[in-house]
């Protein structure tokens, strides 16, 4: 069956993505941009034909949000979607809640783009005394995982894909071998993670890739899932080239 299609994107602007906060496993909702963002990936698809049997998301409001508007663009609306904190953004940890170009004026760009992009350096840890932890500890989103004695405090990009690759790979993987048309909406760093197994990318590369909001990218696979093409998006090259640099550019002092 193969070449096999996989669709993902990540969700459209958030209210903390517009405010320049890092935003983690806060629930933030999508902006009014971000709402416009997920209707027209939705448009892109269908402009595309895309049809899906299957669609994956995080357990978050942005993520799931998008999905919708997609789905309803694409007239799927009842498509089977199964939600895991495993697709979640990367948690930010005591960075959460803070605007990023105010962290970068406070700590410099060098320190705010190690946490935000280096592969295995962790942001701070959130504690307890944190304005957000109760809200995200105690939040019965997480009564199914993950455990308390395994909830994170903090997630660099690795401890993130050290989660999210195990339901890629035993979930995910034997949906696209079995033929499925698969759509993912979720996040940068997740997102970031997947992409950085598909295509066996370096530490030092997945540095480089900062991923837009709301705008769909294809992978074809080969039979043994490796890609043949990668990150094509469904969006104008110049407006997507665009688009990442302005999510580079948000860690960086005014
Ligand atoms: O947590 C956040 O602030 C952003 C990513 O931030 P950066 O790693 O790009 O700073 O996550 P998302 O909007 O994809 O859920």
């Amino acid at each position: 069956m193969a070449p096999y299609k996989i669709v993902m994107v990540r969700h459209g602007e958030s209210e903390w993505n517009e405010k320049n906060l890092f935003c983690g496993w806060f629930d933030a909702n999508l902006s009014e941009k971000g709402k416009q963002e997920a209707v027209n990936a939705g448009k892109a698809l269908k402009d595309a034909s895309y049809k899906f049997d299957i669609a994956y998301t995080s357990v978050l409001t942005r993520a799931q949000n998008t999905l919708q508007a997609i789905l309803k663009e694409i007239g799927q609306s009842d498509l089977e979607t199964v939600k895991t904190w495993r697709l979640n953004e990367r948690h930010y940890g005591g960075l959460t809640g803070l605007n990023k170009a105010e962290t970068a004026a406070k700590y410099g760009d060098a320190q705010v783009a190690i946490w935000r992009r280096s592969f295995d350096v962790p942001p701070p840890p959130m504690e307890p005394d944190h304005s957000y932890y109760e809200t995200i500890v105690k939040d019965g989103r997480y009564a199914n995982g993950p455990a308390p004695d395994q909830f994170p405090k903090f997630e660099s990009l690795k401890l993130t894909i050290e989660r999210t690759l195990p339901f890629w790979n035993d979930t995910i993987v034997p949906q696209i071998k079995a033929g499925k048309q698969i759509l993912i909406a979720a996040h940068g760093n997740s997102l970031r993670g997947i992409v950085k197994h598909l295509d066996g990318m370096t530490d030092d590369a997945i540095m480089l890739l900062n991923l837009p909001t709301g705008i769909p990218f294809v992978y074809t696979l080969d039979e043994n899932l490796k890609p043949i093409k990668s990150l094509e998006f469904l969006g104008d090259p110049e407006t997507v080239k665009k688009a990442m640099e302005a999510v580079a550019a948000q860690g960086k002092a005014k």
